[in-house]
């Protein structure tokens, strides 16, 4: 079988007496989508923090393509192609749609292009960034200002910045929230596709969603996982039927 791209291994954090997130280990495989659900304030925004490295686990390892990262910072492991959507509403409100992606390229470039002013006169840059901007889904919106999108164009925004960081990996927390139906639904559509750019570890709580695109599911109760497996093997577990998903199950 592949390499997961990412990999925990007995991840542990404790606020005080508190054991938020208690001997994780899980996997994210190339081209999958793993879900992490569970009730509120069952860990998964400490463990994404711990992935993402904006939490130092108390123990345990993290491991991301192919090199040990537990100790390296948030900033290195974004460099190694960790992408993660609610990190990245660094969105410009003033800006448009388009000059929000070229940031986010010339940034993952490291400045390489030189002053912004200048960048968006380079037509790779504005190629590159058009491009991005059709994957996810807002052609024909590049000189809005971001401050004037939907709360969904926002989202498809954050994923089109995202994209342009090439990434490894998305870390995506909650991003169907505050959307309705509609938005959740095109949402889902767009992840979908998503996968093949990259694996995508997706918190949520909006279960059409979890259950239209998750290949795998880990189930995280009081901070510790207590089933992973595909959406029909969580569905039928009687555990988790009752710690979480009680009557819709
Ligand atoms: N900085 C902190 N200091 C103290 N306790 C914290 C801190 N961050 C989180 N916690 C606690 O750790 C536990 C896990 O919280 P966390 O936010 O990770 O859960 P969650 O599963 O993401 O919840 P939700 O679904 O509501 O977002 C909760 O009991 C929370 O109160």
């Amino acid at each position: 079988m592949t390499e997961p791209i990412l990999t925990t291994r007995s991840l542990r954090k404790s606020f005080g007496a508190l054991a938020a997130t208690d001997d994780v280990s899980l996997d994210l495989r190339p081209g999958e989508i793993h879900a992490l659900i569970g009730p509120n304030g069952a860990g998964k925004s400490t463990l994404i923090k711990q992935i993402a490295g904006e939490i130092a686990p108390d123990s345990g390892t993290i491991h991301f393509a192919g090199q040990d990262i537990t100790t390296k910072h948030a900033a290195a492991r974004a460099r190694l192609g960790m992408a993660r959507t609610y990190q990245i509403s660094s969105v410009a409100p003033d800006f448009t749609v388009l000059q929000n992606v070229v940031l986010s390229l010339v940034a993952r470039h490291h400045g390489a292009f030189g002053l912004f002013r200048n960048v968006l006169k380079d037509r790779r840059l504005t190629d590159a960034a058009r491009e991005h901007i059709a994957r996810a889904g807002l052609s024909g919106r590049e000189r809005q200002r971001a401050t004037d999108l939907s709360h969904g164009e926002r989202r498809r925004l954050e994923i089109a910045m995202a994209l342009a960081q090439s990434p490894k990996l998305f870390l995506l927390d909650e991003p169907m929230a505050g959307l309705g139906t509609e938005g959740a639904s095109e949402l889902t559509g767009l992840l979908d596709g998503l996968r093949q750019q990259a694996p995508i570890l997706l918190v949520e709580h909006d279960m059409d969603a979890v259950f239209a695109l998750a290949d795998r599911i880990s189930v995280l109760v009081y901070g510790r996982v207590i089933a992973t497996g595909t959406v029909a093997e969580i569905r039928a577990n009687a555990e988790v039927r009752t710690a979480y998903l009680g009557e819709d199950a």
